[in-house]
């Protein structure tokens, strides 16, 4: 019996309000995925990722099998053990990884070779390898190999990632052996082209996956091909499982994907920016290196439901991320993924309540409002 399920408790328009719900714990969607790239979401404690209202975060296959390996993990008790984060936890496949990170890499219909991007040292993933691998990290979601090539493309070339992938999502299930304490996602391929992705979608759904992720996007096109690609395909996916729009994206793009139907969602955004100086607020983006902030006394949302928000000048917050002090990467890695929680929070409570469109207009008009 699947102890991994989804059940979807509200539409509005395309919008979806859903619960997925594993042995570690409820998944609330629309829900955004905070990156925990090696077993760790940077500058932050697992406890403080849950305050921000997190309730699932993402590993990276590629890197946690270079270091400290899988069987190493598995041996340490597996990921959720060894990062000291006990609710549930979603692994990528390691394909997109390794074609962007990694040397001298070989891709064939077998599989993946590569040379680590660390120490050189020699490595293969194959649909089989990359599920033995998440299934040692004990990951409750995981997901098949697939290929995903940048935008823009040749049609050629996208359909034969495209069908590649087809032919990877089947070994992959059949790797998965049908395990009832995890879900196994397919990739949804095809680039910007929507017979392609038709093809892509009815060829997983033929196979049967427990969830759906939209893959090839996020790669460099432009923000209203991936909306177009969108509306196309989520329509064409099965209602009733779960839909994940991979390595996506900024405050507008997940407001625009929820729009469009998406349930899941992951990026290195938040942390990333948070690193870099920048501070997500409902207002829009703030970003404090600008000498502008030298002097401005003022908090950065006295508003704020997060003290983060409240407890410190602009100033300070300028002078941290001016000294690169270790203290600006935490405070505003934080306000970022409590920034990212409120909105998906507000979007799920929107659909419940019928008003997707308000709330959408609303956020929108605030960023552009922009009492930056
Ligand atoms: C940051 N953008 C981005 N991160 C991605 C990760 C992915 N993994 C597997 N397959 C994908 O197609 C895929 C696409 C992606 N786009």
């Amino acid at each position: 019996m699947k102890q991994v399920t989804f059940t979807l408790s509200a539409t509005d328009g395309m919008a979806r309000r859903g619960r997925i719900d594993t042995p570690r714990g409820e998944i609330n969607t629309p829900a955004f995925m905070p990156v925990g790239t090696a077993g760790t979401v940077k500058a932050m404690y697992p406890e403080q990722v849950r305050d921000t209202g997190a309730d699932i975060l993402l590993g990276n296959t590629y890197h946690l099998m270079l270091r400290p390996g899988a069987e190493r993990v598995a041996s340490l008790g597996g990921l959720h053990t060894f990062m000291n984060w006990e609710r549930p936890i979603l692994t990528d496949s390691g394909g997109f990884q390794v074609m962007s990170l990694a040397k001298l890499r070989k891709l064939t219909e077998r599989g993946v070779t590569f040379k680590s991007h660390i120490d050189g040292s020699a490595y293969e993933l194959t649909p089989e390898r990359s599920i033995e691998i998440q299934t040692l990290l004990d990951s409750d979601i995981i997901m098949q190999l697939d290929e995903c090539i940048a935008l823009p493309a040749e049609r050629k070339e996208m359909e034969r990632a495209m069908e590649l992938s087809i032919r990877w999502a089947d070994r992959s299930k059949t790797a998965f052996n049908n395990q009832q304490n995890r879900m196994l996602f397919g990739i949804v391929q095809g680039g910007d082209d929507a017979e392609l992705r038709s093809r892509s979608a009815a060829g997983l759904q033929s196979i049967g996956f427990d969830g759906y992720s939209i893959g090839g996007l996020a790669v460099g096109e432009p923000q209203e091909v991936m909306f177009r690609v969108l509306s196309d395909i989520t329509p064409e996916l099965p209602a009733d499982k779960p839909r994940y729009l991979m390595g996506v994206g900024k405050p507008d793009d997940i407001l625009g994907g929820i729009e469009r139907g998406v349930d899941m969602f992951d990026c290195v955004h938040p942390t990333r920016a948070g690193r870099h100086g920048h501070a997500y607020t409902r207002f829009g983006v703030i970003n404090l290196k600008n000498a502008r902030h030298r002097d401005d006394h003022r908090p950065l949302d006295e508003a704020s439901p997060n003290p983060n928000c409240r407890r410190w000048s602009r100033a300070y917050l300028h002078h941290l991320v001016k000294t690169e002090e270790i203290l600006g990467a935490m405070v505003l890695s934080q306000i970022n993924l409590a920034y990212y929680q409120e909105l998906t929070a507000r979007a799920r409570a929107a659909i419940e309540a019928g008003r997707m469109t308000d709330f959408a207009a609303e956020t929108r008009a605030a960023w552009a409002a922009g009492d930056l």
